[in-house]
């Protein structure tokens, strides 16, 4: 390569890294797989090697690729937070242990551990008490997220057994697969987009405003270094084991979690154990760090401005498999949404048969040139649902032709519709098609919306198919005598089924919002808008930029909200459930101490309180029709300030010139 190609190489190279790495830190996304990413990184690491000149000011591979936003108060790291240096072969771990043994001339015991695959933390704990956690950021400085970490179970508020007066420890924060799927579920339930994966999510959850729903979401830690001074411990082994002792969740030697080793045949024996347990465990590793034991020997090889000389991540391919595409089916989804789905002949893959795959819409099809009898390689990296990478090009029989996406609802018949700038196709005919009526008849019979004792989907299947139910507002004109003669229904549970309904008229407003199934307003969402506008009437008139005013409720939801209300047949349900009785509003205790003192009002909380949590801070500003915003900005009307409230949101308020009022301040004005 000339010195020329390989400028313009770099450059290419740099300005694609910095790319990814800001997608993947600060919007919580991905557009290549790690693989791709790390290879990348590879090659412009050999090229600034070999041309060291041509090195680029902004080059990813001199520094931590995280970056801080500004949603949460900047804190500048007592000792960096570095990355680790990766790699995928046996080869690159020897080379390492031979520029180790260079610098190192006696026998070194290294220390095997899992990668967790989440978001690095730092948390720091005076006289055994949690004092402040912030993420790595860029390695100098990161986000102080102390609040939402202290709803982590696993994160001791208060330590046990003497620990240091004054110390960090770092671990990883990730979100647990069973509880990570469970979210998926609720949110397909709710007509929300679901999460790709779980890291991504976690890193997203970790970065919300609103702490409660960080501590219903139910992220877990795992603690892997200690790092202070005067801590009389000499190595890292020692440092977990004390760790755990202190109440901390670190791995165990008992689980084979984290082992001590004296040689590279013995690092690959751990890799390849957990390489191939790794999908019994509860929670993704993307591959195994091998540590040296001892601090002194840390130190002496020291780190560069990137990643400790000390360590070095084993990073496993992601599993994949290839097999045949026998074919591609649509689903109909409770909003119409059509999703192509690959029918694939059955194989093994990570331990579970993958009978399908997601192909998510018609652009995914198109990407990846797939076609009917082709042979795929499918993949199950951080997603849940196994997804095709690739199509063996040189396997593809002659016959094959391009997947046309379908025209129409394979349910219904109706010509499918597209809104400009989103990729998936939807089928309108939102009150007449099969999958959806059900679905939403479903969806609204389900626990968390008006929870209908004695009614599964079944039920809804038979009411459906007998005539008797076509929409929701159908159900409460059910009588015993109707259901009666229906399959499987006997005296006693039809008794229990008109029950079942006729209680339902009690749910609250909030889940009755939730219940009605407008896209994208799921159960916070619903909550959130029917504390603001306190009954359908009102939201039905509600403007764009009334309910855009409301915290969290985006352009998307609005957009929604105002189409679902603009429809004809949709206000039809909502007079007849009215008129049937159910809680179209908020009740006469739930509007007790709401006021409007508060309106028009935007307010920014920061430190510790007396009187409030910070949640019921923010509530109670809510309640009083108040904003709550997370950011100090020129729209800022008041500062609540407790206690430890950071100096830079300090700072800036008095540069905008806008009062920092006390709890006791804020308890006068309501
Ligand atoms: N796909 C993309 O677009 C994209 C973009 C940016 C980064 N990435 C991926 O992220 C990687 C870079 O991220 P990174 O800098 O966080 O590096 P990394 O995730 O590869 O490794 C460093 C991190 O590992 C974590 N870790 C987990 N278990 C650990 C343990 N037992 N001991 C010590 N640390 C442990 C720590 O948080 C540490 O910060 C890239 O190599 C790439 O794979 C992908
Ligand atoms: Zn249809």
């Amino acid at each position: 390569m000339t010195k020329q190609e390989a400028q313009g190489k770099i450059q290419e190279l740099t300005k694609e890294l910095n790319y990814h790495n800001h997608l993947y830190y600060v919007e919580h996304n991905t557009e290549i797989s790690d693989r791709e990413f790390d290879i990348k990184m590879k090659e412009l690491e050999e090229l600034e090697e070999k041309f060291p000149e041509l090195k680029q000011p902004d080059s990813p591979t001199q520094r931590v690729g995280g970056e801080v936003t500004k949603e949460f108060e900047t804190v500048k790291h007592r000792f960096p937070m570095l990355s680790l240096s990766n790699t995928y072969s046996k080869e690159e771990i020897v080379e390492w242990e031979n520029r180790i043994k260079k610098l190192i001339d006696h026998p070194l015991t290294y220390v095997c551990e899992l990668k967790y695959d989440g978001v690095a933390i730092s948390v720091r704990y005076e006289n055994g008490i949690i004092s402040q956690a912030i993420t790595r950021g860029d390695g100098v400085q990161g986000e102080d997220v102390t609040t939402n970490v202290k709803t982590i179970r696993t994160i001791p508020l208060k330590l046990k057994d003497n620990p240091p007066t004054d110390f960090e420890i770092r671990g990883e924060i990730f979100f647990p697969l069973d509880r990570f799927r469970k979210l998926n579920e609720e949110r397909e339930e709710a007509g929300e987009e679901t999460y790709a994966n779980p890291r991504n999510t976690a890193s997203g959850t970790l970065k919300l405003q609103n702490s409660s729903v960080v501590s219903e979401r139910g992220l877990d830690c795992y603690l892997y270094s200690v790092t202070g001074e005067n801590l009389d411990i000499d190595n890292h082994f020692q440092s977990l084991t004390k760790a755990l002792e202190w109440g901390f969740k670190a791995p165990k030697e008992s689980d084979n979690m984290i082992r001590k080793v004296n040689s590279i045949d013995e690092i690959m024996e751990f890799v390849d154990y957990w390489d191939s347990e790794r999908n019994k465990l509860n929670f993704e590793i993307d591959g195994i760090v091998i540590k040296v034991n001892n601090y002194d020997i840390q130190s002496e090889l020291g780190s560069t401005a990137k990643s400790p000389r000390w360590a070095i991540a084993y990073k496993f391919k992601a599993e994949q498999v290839t097999t045949e595409l026998k074919n591609i089916v649509y689903q109909v989804g409770r909003t119409g949404a059509v999703t192509p789905v690959a029918v694939l002949d059955p194989v093994l893959l990570a331990g579970t048969t993958v009978k399908r795959a997601s192909l998510h819409n018609s652009d995914q099809i198109e990407k990846l040139d797939v076609r009917i009898g082709d042979t795929v390689k499918v993949e199950k990296g951080g997603e849940i649902i196994p997804k095709i990478v690739e199509v063996e090009m040189s396997k593809r029989p002659d016959s094959s032709q391009k997947v046309e996406f379908i025209k129409n609802c394979p349910e219904c018949g109706s010509e499918l519709t597209r809104k400009e700038g989103e990729a998936q196709h939807y089928c309108p005919n939102v009150h007449g098609c099969p999958p959806q009526i059900k679905g939403k008849m479903e969806h609204f019979i389900s626990r968390k919306a008006m929870d209908i004792d004695g009614m599964g989907p079944e039920t809804v299947e038979l009411l459906y198919r007998h005539d008797l139910a076509k929409n929701i507002a159908d159900l409460y004109t059910l009588k015993k005598e109707d259901v009666l003669p229906l399959d499987r229904m006997a005296e006693k549970s039809a008794d229990k089924l008109i029950k079942g309904i006729n209680e339902s008229k009690l749910v609250p407003f909030e889940r009755v919002l939730y219940a009605i199934g407008i896209r994208y307003v799921g159960e916070t969402v619903a909550k959130k808008l029917a504390r603001a506008f306190k009954s359908f009437d009102n939201l039905s008139k509600a403007s764009y930029d009334e309910l855009i005013e409301v915290e969290e409720i985006g352009g998307k939801i609005a957009e929604s909200v105002i189409e679902f209300f603009g429809e004809e047949d949709n206000n039809k349900i909502i007079d007849r459930l009215k008129s049937y009785g159910l809680q179209m509003s908020l009740s006469e205790e739930e509007l007790e101490g709401q006021t409007d003192k508060l309106k028009g009002m935007n307010f920014v909380v920061s430190g510790v309180f007396h009187m409030y949590s910070r949640n019921e801070l923010k509530e109670t500003i809510e309640k009083n029709g108040g904003k709550v915003t997370g950011s100090i900005s020129s729209k800022t009307n008041y500062i609540v300030a407790g206690e430890n409230m950071g100096p830079s949101k300090l700072e800036k308020a008095k540069k905008l010139d806008i009062p920092v009022i006390t709890e006791e301040d804020f308890n006068e004005m309501i």
